[in-house]
């Protein structure tokens, strides 16, 4: 199977800080791809400098095997991108954001405007379709968010924590839309803290801590036998200083009467 996204030896530094410590990310086709890692792991500047958004010090990115940095038209013509702390055009509303980027995209107005009314229904924004974004909430942003990157039927989908600040039957619609794409031959990678998630939604994973990939693979194989959790936690560990502090202070009362 051909391989969607490749990177080699991808790196960054922010200042003193190294956030991806050259990263060799692998995602077949066709997968539905769960990216994992504890807080600060490199989670986002990967998926920033993948996605085109950031510039790597080093190392390559492609995807359906166009240089990300080399070949940008080629590859933002087949990519979607949910980036984390989305920013939206605040004064339009969700149609029009909708319609602007379909046009944006180059797709014919009559497709564009059959395309968003259906993902409004299917995201049921319908209502919602004509208030401003600025007064849309965390999970409608989400929701106009994930369709503005739909709308051009990508064949690979970025997605930064999607599910956050999305309640459980907006959830289970997005997980379903995100089904229909992959069965389609298209690829979804997303970013995720929630390993209940990942397990049931993915047949693909890679795990990332300290800016390094320490597992990847098919989801059983990742696995090994345990729970996803299980895995996380043996692959990524705890740290030395985790634990030490014991926190006595917390919990204490004063005697009563003193
Ligand atoms: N613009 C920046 N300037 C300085 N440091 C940064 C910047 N962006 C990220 N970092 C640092 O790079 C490291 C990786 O951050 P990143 O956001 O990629 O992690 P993450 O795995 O997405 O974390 P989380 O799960 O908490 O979202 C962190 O130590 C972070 O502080």
């Amino acid at each position: 199977m051909t391989d969607a996204v490749r990177t080699h030896g991808l790196f960054k530094r922010f200042g003193e800080q190294v956030a991806v410590a050259g990263v060799d990310l692998a995602v077949p086709a066709g997968s539905f791809a769960g990216l994992v890692g504890p807080n600060g792991a490199g989670k986002t500047t990967t998926l920033s400098m993948i996605t085109g958004l950031l510039r790597p010090d080093g190392g390559s990115a492609e995807i359906d095997g166009f240089d990300v940095w080399r070949d940008p038209v080629q590859v933002k013509a087949r990519i979607g991108v949910l980036p984390e702390g989305l920013r939206l055009f605040e004064r339009l509303s969700g149609r029009e954001l909708l319609l602007y980027n379909g046009r944006l995209r180059g797709i014919p107005k009559a497709d564009v405007e059959r395309r968003a009314g259906e993902l409004l229904s299917v995201m049921d924004l319908t209502d919602a379709a004509d208030k401003l974004v600025v007064d849309y909430s965390t999970g409608m942003r989400k929701k106009i968010g994930l369709a503005a990157a739909l709308l051009h039927n990508p064949s690979v989908l970025f997605l930064d924590e999607p599910f956050e600040g999305v309640d459980p039957v907006s959830a289970d619609t997005l997980t379903e839309v995100l089904r229909r794409l992959t069965a389609s031959g298209a690829t979804v990678i997303f970013s995720s803290h929630v390993m209940d998630l990942v397990e049931r939604l993915c047949d693909w994973v890679s795990v990332m801590s300290a800016g390094r990939i320490v597992a990847q693979g098919p989801l059983a194989d990742v696995r090994g036998g345990r729970s996803l959790n299980q895995a996380f936690l043996d692959l990524v560990g705890r740290s030395p200083q985790d634990g030490q502090a014991d926190l006595s202070w917390l919990g204490a009362r004063p005697e009563a009467g003193r």
